[in-house]
């Protein structure tokens, strides 16, 4: 009872926006905070930052689950054994979870310099095959593989906390826990940087300002990712006078657990396969990353940038050329 009227008190500043250590001063190292950072996207991000700078760099992986956790540090340590890599258990979806691993993060640290909201879902997904094939023969093939526009639908879940499963997972928990990290994110004379893991599958027309849960629709992903774009431009606005800026990426189709889940009965030797298949498709829409390294490319770029040089309407994209070079180009949202 108390879990959901806290859930509602949060929800209630959520719509608003959207509608529109242990390591003291003497050590500065940068902290980043990365979640969803065991697998894909995120661990790869983990593995190019501590490559870009081992040494002035304090790494904190946010997961659900921390045997997960601790095998992705260990591969981490493994490749870069002077690191300095955390743990911090965190679900999204729920509002305790997300609330006392902030709590425990301020205790831990007193900076946070980068936090990457990666986390993400799309569970029970339907791929429209005769959509598909359709598609393939329309003048509207490329925009069909570069955003899975028309083919795909989920099937949303409610979490204990009575929330949407997606909303709750992608977007809800990453706004809390910004919210709640406000204190360590928020500092005179520094700045520092939210960098969401949006998508190429936000559409407008899945969003509806009325339902920003998505509670009665098939897209609760496409959804969430559009709503994330939407409260990357809240946040910048209502942010800007205190040094934290807002960015979103699309790290393009990727590879990875939450991609194997879209056609389930695919044994992985097929998606290996069809990689010749990809490669070539690669050639027509340089959104075909495919790897976890090539995704994380914006988000790296991003680490990089001087905040205040970034466009605040921009989506920041991961791109890879028909020759597998990597580059980041930002398009308006
Ligand atoms: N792959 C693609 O083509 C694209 C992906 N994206 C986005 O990239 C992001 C990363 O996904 P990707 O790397 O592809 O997929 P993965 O499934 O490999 O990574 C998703 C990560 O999010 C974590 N996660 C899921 N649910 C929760 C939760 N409730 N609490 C905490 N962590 C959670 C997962 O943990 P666990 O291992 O425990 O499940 C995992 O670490 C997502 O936001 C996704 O929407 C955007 C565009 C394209
Ligand atoms: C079986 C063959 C030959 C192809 C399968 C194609 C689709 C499974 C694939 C084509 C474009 C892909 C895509 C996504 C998922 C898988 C596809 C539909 C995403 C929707 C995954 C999640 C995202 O956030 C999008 C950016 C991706 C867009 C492209």
């Amino acid at each position: 009872m108390t879990l959901h009227r806290r859930g509602n008190q949060f929800l209630n500043q959520f719509s608003c926006a959207c509608c529109v250590t242990s390591l003291g001063f003497a050590e500065m190292r940068k902290v980043v905070l990365v979640t969803g950072a065991n697998s894909g996207v995120g661990l790869a991000l983990c593995e190019r930052l501590l490559s870009h700078d081992t040494e002035g760099l304090h790494l904190c992986l946010a997961c659900r689950n921390m045997q997960k956790a601790q095998a992705a540090r260990s591969d981490l340590l493994a490749s870069h054994p002077a690191a300095q890599v955390d743990l911090l258990q965190m679900d999204t979806s729920s509002v305790s979870s997300v609330l006392s691993a902030a709590q425990e993060f301020k205790v831990r640290y007193d900076r946070l310099d980068y936090l990457y909201l990666n986390a993400g879902i799309m569970p029970n997904p339907e791929f429209d095959v005769k959509a598909f094939f359709k598609g393939l023969f329309s003048s509207n093939v490329i925009t069909m593989f570069a955003t899975g526009e028309g083919i795909l639908t989920q099937k949303d879940g409610v979490t204990t906390d009575g929330l949407q499963q997606v909303f709750a997972t992608n977007l809800f928990g990453h706004f809390l826990l910004v919210r709640e990290l406000e204190p360590v994110l928020c500092h005179e004379g520094r700045t520092s940087q939210l960098v969401w893991t949006s998508s190429n599958n936000a559409h407008r027309s899945a969003f509806n300002p009325e339902d920003i849960q998505h509670r009665t629709g098939t897209q609760p992903y496409s959804s969430s990712k559009y709503a994330t774009d939407l409260l990357s431009l809240a946040f910048n606005q209502h942010y800007e006078k205190q040094g934290l800026y807002s960015s979103v990426i699309c790290p393009g189709f990727v590879m990875t657990n939450l991609t194997y889940g879209i056609l389930p009965s695919f044994p992985a030797i097929l998606w290996t396969l069809l990689m010749p298949v990809f490669w070539l498709i690669r050639v027509f829409t340089n959104t075909f990353t495919l790897t976890p390294y090539n995704g994380s490319e914006a988000l790296i770029w991003l680490f990089r940038q001087k905040p205040e040089s970034l466009d605040p309407y921009a989506k920041y994209h991961s791109l890879t050329s028909g020759l597998g070079n990597n580059y980041t180009q930002p398009h308006k949202v």
